[in-house]
């Protein structure tokens, strides 16, 4: 029993880890997941770019889809592989489309085809069962999952606000990793009222801007430099630290982009340039 999904990197409206509501905006960078299930009663898990990758979210992603989607003679066992283009780890939401493409490919394995919520909702449980993540991350995984912006409540794991975007992104990715389990948390809820701000806009479809005052708070509380963000801003209409970091994307038009790009060239790292995606995660 074979199964094949794909589902999107995404980068940062609204950081969730002050007050629970968060936004986020996916992008052209996939993650694809391969599941075979067998009745071996084991699942085992391989990161194709890292052989020493933590699999314990796609296995746990593959154990709950099977318990959700499968009959009662479904196989429980088999092995599930990803290959992404998102970096691990670098504030791109690499765990949420991981988690969305397994749980998928899973389904798909089963001969399901899941409401894409309900899937969603299944890989955030995972996220949290095996601690990868502080709030759930349904903001990223809904953004992963559905396509284009979301607006969401961690706590309830309800979508506030979605809406379509068609935005040139330049992304900065330096090479260090932050995971997310790692964050201060208590620096970022002292930005609480600037997130209840960044909230507001967001929900005012005002993402841009809501996206440069997110960057200069969670960039203060977490410790990251808001050079980066400072030296883009004349030039784009958004510009945020991503997720927990490192990266730092940027929306706007191309000759600011353009313009950007220049500047962060300069710095150790990858600077790329990718699209926002509207069409969310698929079984494939
Ligand atoms: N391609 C992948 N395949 C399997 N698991 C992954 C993959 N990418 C990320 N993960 C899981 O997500 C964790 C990183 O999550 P996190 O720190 O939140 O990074 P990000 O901000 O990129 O989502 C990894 O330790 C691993 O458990
Ligand atoms: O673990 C979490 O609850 C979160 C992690 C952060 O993203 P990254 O995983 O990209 O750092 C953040 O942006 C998100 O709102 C919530």
């Amino acid at each position: 029993m074979h199964g094949h999904a794909v589902a999107l990197g995404a980068g940062t409206v609204l950081n969730a880890l002050s007050t629970g509501t968060g936004s986020a905006f996916a992008i052209d960078a996939e993650t694809a997941a391969t599941v075979e299930l067998d009745d071996s009663g084991t699942v085992t898990g391989e990161v194709a770019e890292d052989v020493d990758a933590d699999t314990r979210l796609i296995e746990r992603c593959v154990e709950l889809a099977v318990e959700r989607y499968g009959d009662d003679g479904a196989p429980f066992g088999g092995s599930v592989r990803t290959e992404s283009d998102v970096p691990m780890a670098a504030g791109l939401k690499s765990s949420s489309a991981a988690a969305n493409a397994t749980v998928l490919a899973a389904a798909d394995a089963l001969g399901a085809d899941p409401d894409r919520l309900d899937a969603c909702r299944l890989g955030v449980r995972a996220a949290r069962d095996v601690g990868v993540t502080v709030t759930g991350a349904f903001d990223d995984a809904s953004a992963s999952m559905l396509g284009g912006v979301t607006v969401t409540d961690n706590d309830t794991d309800e979508v506030l606000a979605r809406d379509e975007v068609t935005w040139d992104v330049l992304v900065w990715t330096p090479d260090e990793r932050a995971y997310s389990a790692d964050a201060d948390v208590e620096q970022c809820a002292n930005v609480a009222p600037m997130a209840e701000l960044v909230a507001d806009l967001a929900l005012d479809d005002r993402y841009a801007e809501a996206m440069t005052v997110n960057g200069l708070a969670f960039s203060a509380a977490l410790g990251f430099s808001p050079r980066p963000a400072v030296e883009a801003m004349p030039h784009v209409a958004g510009v945020s630290l991503s997720g927990t970091g490192p990266s730092v994307v940027a929306v706007g038009d191309d000759s600011g982009l353009d313009r950007v790009q220049e500047l962060w060239d300069e710095r150790s790292g990858r600077t790329w340039r990718t699209t926002t995606r509207n069409d969310g995660a698929r079984i494939q």
